[in-house]
C-alpha cells in the first residue's frame, strides 16, 4: 500500500514538474513547490492511517480537491460569530449534499487552515467520521466526510469549525489601520480559491449553490455580504445579521465585510457603503451606477440579482474591484474625484452576466469570465460615452497586454487563453492576458460575423442558455459554431492559434484612433522639448483624464526620460500628489525608469498605503530591476508585508524572488 502511494506521489510530482518547466518566470517558485509537495507527501505516508489521507486533485478542477461528480453540495447555511480579539470566525456551516451514485460513501470538500471540531449528519443526528489530508502548499487540504447509511440520497452535514487568524481569504485590520481609527475591520477576497479558508466547501466554480448566513457581530459595527439582507436582530450585547443569496453562486462569490460603515442610496437599486471618511466622495464618484446598470441590461438582458450595491474597502484591498453579487467590492483608488475611473464599476456590473451568471468551469477557462467582461464593459463605455472612447480604451488594453506578455515571455504557456493549471496556483497564473487577449478574441469574432447587430443577439442567447451554469471553452466554441453555422466566414477562425498558442493575439482589430491622434502629437512635443527651450509644451487642459493616462503610458514606454525634464513637469502638475491613481502610478513608473532618486520615497510610501496589486506589483518589479534600490525596496516590503492581504504579500514575495 505504501509503495503504491509512493508511486502515485512520484507520478503527480513529475507531471507537475514537467509542465512547470515551461513556466519560465516561475522557476524559483517551481523548485520551492517541488520541495513542498514532496515534503507534504512524505509526511502523509508517515502519518499512514487514521485521521489523515492522501490529497488528490479533482478530475474536474485542478485547483480543487472536491468531488462534486460523486456527491455535490447544493446549499450552504453559515452561522458564525466574529471574534476581533482573536481574528477568527467560529460557528458552523450546514451543507446540503446530494449523493450522485449509489456506491458513493463520502463527500469531498476543500478546506484551508480551518480547525474542524466535529461533523454531524443533521437529519439522522449521526456523528460522522472524516479524514483530513495534510495541506498541499497554498491549496489547503482535502476533507472527506463519510456518508452515513440512509434511505434517501440527500443529506445535511453540520460542520462545527473555526477559521485561523491568518486565513488567506480574510484581512483583519486593527482600528489604527482604518480611516476612522476607532474600530476594527475585516473583509474577504475569495477569488480564486480562498473561500476554503473561511468555510469548508467545494471550492470550485463548477459548483453553484444558494447560500444563507447568520452573522453574530458587535453592535457598533455593520455587516455586509454578497447577498440580500433579510433582517438584523438586536440581541443582548450583539446583533444577529441574516443574509440570503437565492441565486446559485460559486464559492468564490461568497463575501463578507464587517466594520464601522455608513451607507448612501445612489440609485433605485443601489446603495454605496464605506467608512464615513469616504462616504460622500464615494456617493459622488459612483453616481452614474444606475445608468451603467441600465446600459448593461440593454446589452445583456435582465439583471437577476435584485440589488446592486457597492462597498468601498480600505486601501489594502488587493484588486480594483471584485464582482461579489449584490455587493461589488471596490478599492478606494477609484475615488479620482472626477468619475474617470468608474469604468471599473462598469466592469463589475458586466460580471453580473459574465462570470456570475455564466461561469468558467474552472480557472483554466478564466478568459470566459474576464475576456467577456472586458468586452461588455467596453460596450457600456461605448454607449455611455462614444465609440471613439470605447476603442481608445481597447487600444490601451492592447498596450497593457503587450507589456504583460513581454513580462511573462511570449512563449510562456500562461499567455495562452486557455491555460493548464495542473500544479499551478491560480494566484500565480493571474495576469491581464485572459482579460485583454480574451476581449480581443471576442472583438475579432464580432467582426468576423459582421458586427454588433449580429453578435449582440448571440451574446444574449449565450447568456440565456448558460445562465446559472458553468462551462468550458470547448462548450463555448461548440455553441458559437452551432449558432453561426450558416455564416461561412467562421471557417477562417484559427481556434487553436487564439486559444492554445502563447503570445500576442494573431489579429489586433482595427480600432478607431481618433482620440489617439492628440496623444501622439503631444507625446512628440514632449520628446522634442527640453527645459531650456521654454515652458512645458502643454497645459493639460486640452485632454481628458483617460487621455492623460495614455500620454503618461506612452512616455513611460519611451526611453528613460531626463530627470531635469521630469522635475519641471512635477513642478507644474504635482503628479506625485495627484488623486487619480492611474496617473500617479504611471508617473511613479516614469520616475523609477529614469532612476530619479526623489521619486523613491513617494513611490514606497504609496505602495505601503495602497495594496492594489495592479499598482504594487509593477512598482516593486521596477524597483527590483533598479539594482541600487533593490535592497531598499525589499526591506520596505519586509517591513510592511504584515499590513498586506495574503494574496498581495504572497505574489510580491515571488516578484521580489524572496523565498516564502
Ligand atoms: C489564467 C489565469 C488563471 C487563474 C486566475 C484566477 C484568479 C486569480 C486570483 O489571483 C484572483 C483574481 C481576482 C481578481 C479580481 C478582480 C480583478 O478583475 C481586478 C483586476 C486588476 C485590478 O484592476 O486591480
Ligand atoms: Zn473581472
Amino acid at each position: 500500500m505504501r509503495i503504491l502511494k509512493l508511486f502515485d506521489v512520484a507520478r503527480n510530482v513529475s507531471n507537475c514538474v514537467i509542465r512547470r518547466n515551461f513556466v519560465r518566470n516561475f522557476e524559483p517558485f517551481i523548485n520551492m513547490w517541488r520541495i513542498l509537495i514532496l515534503s507534504n507527501c512524505f509526511l502523509l505516508i508517515l502519518a499512514g492511517d487514521g485521521g489523515t489521507r492522501m490529497a488528490r486533485f479533482s478530475p474536474i478542477d485542478p485547483s480543487s480537491f472536491s468531488r462534486p461528480d460523486l456527491a455535490v453540495v447544493t446549499n450552504i447555511k453559515l452561522s458564525l460569530k466574529v471574534h476581533f480579539d482573536q481574528k477568527i470566525f467560529s460557528g458552523n456551516c450546514d451543507l446540503t449534499v446530494k449523493k450522485l451514485h449509489e456506491n458513493v460513501n463520502e463527500v469531498v470538500l476543500d478546506v484551508k487552515d480551518l480547525d474542524i471540531e466535529s461533523i454531524y449528519e443533521t437529519e439522522t443526528n449521526t456523528k460522522c467520521k472524516y479524514t483530513l489530508s495534510q495541506p498541499v502548499g497554498e491549496f489547503g487540504s482535502e476533507l472527506a466526510i463519510e456518508i452515513p447509511p440512509k434511505e434517501v440520497n440527500n443529506y445535511i452535514f453540520t460542520i462545527n469549525y473555526k477559521t485561523r487568524p491568518h486565513a488567506s481569504g480574510l484581512q483583519w485590520l486593527e482600528p489604527e489601520q482604518t480611516a476612522g481609527k476607532k474600530h476594527p475591520y475585516v473583509f474577504s477576497q475569495f477569488q480564486a480559491i480562498h473561500a476554503r479558508s473561511f468555510l469548508p466547501c467545494q471550492d470550485t466554480p463548477y459548483v453553484k449553490t444558494k447560500y444563507e448566513a447568520l452573522i453574530n457581530a458587535p453592535t457598533d459595527l455593520s455587516v455586509v455580504m454578497s447577498a440580500i439582507r433579510d433582517a438584523t436582530k438586536p440581541m443582548i450585547g450583539y446583533n444577529l445579521h441574516h443574509f440570503k443569496q437565492d441565486v446559485p453562486i460559486q464559492s468564490y462569490l461568497i463575501a463578507i465585510a464587517i466594520g464601522a460603515l455608513e451607507s448612501r442610496k445612489i440609485g433605485p437599486r443601489s446603495t454605496v457603503w464605506a467608512e464615513k471618511e469616504f462616504i460622500e466622495m464615494a456617493a459622488n464618484e459612483f453616481a452614474n451606477t444606475e445608468k451603467q446598470l441600465k446600459t448593461a441590461e440593454d446589452i445583456c438582458g435582465p439583471y437577476v440579482w435584485g440589488i446592486y450595491d457597492l462597498l468601498v474597502l480600505p486601501p489594502s484591498f488587493p484588486f480594483g474591484g471584485m464582482e461579489n453579487p449584490c455587493l461589488t467590492f471596490v478599492t478606494p483608488t477609484l475615488l479620482a474625484g472626477d468619475r474617470s475611473l468608474a469604468n471599473v464599476v462598469a466592469h463589475e456590473i458586466a460580471h453580473s452576466w459574465t462570470g456570475n451568471l455564466v461561469t468558467n468551469a474552472n480557472f483554466e477557462h478564466f478568459w470566459l469570465n474576464e475576456g467577456f467582461t472586458v468586452f461588455i464593459e467596453r460596450k457600456i463605455l461605448g454607449r455611455l460615452e462614444s465609440p471613439q472612447v470605447q476603442d481608445f480604451d481597447a487600444y490601451g488594453g492592447t498596450v497593457e497586454l503587450k507589456e504583460a506578455i513581454n513580462e511573462l515571455g511570449d512563449s510562456n504557456p500562461l499567455t495562452c487563453l486557455v491555460v493548464n493549471l495542473t500544479g499551478v496556483h491560480p494566484d500565480d497564473a493571474f495576469s491581464t492576458v485572459p482579460y485583454e487577449k480574451g476581449q480581443t478574441f471576442l472583438r475579432y469574432l464580432e467582426t468576423i460575423v459582421e458586427g454588433p447587430a449580429v453578435f449582440e443577439p448571440f451574446l444574449r442567447k449565450y447568456f440565456d442558455t448558460y445562465k446559472y451554469r458553468s462551462l468550458t471553452t470547448d462548450e463555448f466554441k461548440a455553441f458559437f459554431i452551432e449558432y453561426f453555422s450558416s455564416t461561412p466566414e467562421i471557417k477562417n477562425i484559427e481556434w487553436n492559434k487564439w486559444l492554445h498558442t502563447p503570445g500576442m493575439p494573431p489579429v489586433i482589430p482595427d480600432y478607431d484612433k481618433t482620440l489617439l491622434k492628440t496623444i501622439d502629437e503631444m507625446k512628440q512635443r514632449w520628446l522634442n522639448w527640453d527645459e531650456k527651450s521654454g515652458p512645458v509644451p502643454f497645459s493639460g487642459d486640452e485632454i481628458t483624464s483617460i487621455q492623460k493616462i495614455q500620454l503618461l503610458q506612452d512616455i513611460f514606454e519611451s526611453e528613460p526620460q531626463p530627470i531635469k525634464k521630469l522635475e519641471v513637469l512635477e513642478e507644474k502638475f504635482k503628479f506625485t500628489e495627484v488623486q487619480n491613481a492611474e496617473i500617479k502610478f504611471r508617473w511613479l513608473r516614469i520616475g523609477i525608469k529614469a532612476k530619479w532618486e526623489k521619486i523613491v520615497d513617494p513611490a514606497l510610501n504609496w505602495v505601503n498605503e495602497v495594496g492594489r496589486m495592479k499598482y504594487c506589483r509593477p512598482l516593486y518589479r521596477d524597483f527590483y530591476n533598479w539594482e541600487e534600490m533593490r535592497a531598499k525596496a525589499i526591506q520596505n516590503f519586509q517591513d510592511n508585508r504584515k499590513n498586506m492581504m495574503h494574496v498581495s504579500a504572497y505574489t510580491i514575495a515571488h516578484d521580489l524572488r524572496l523565498k516564502e
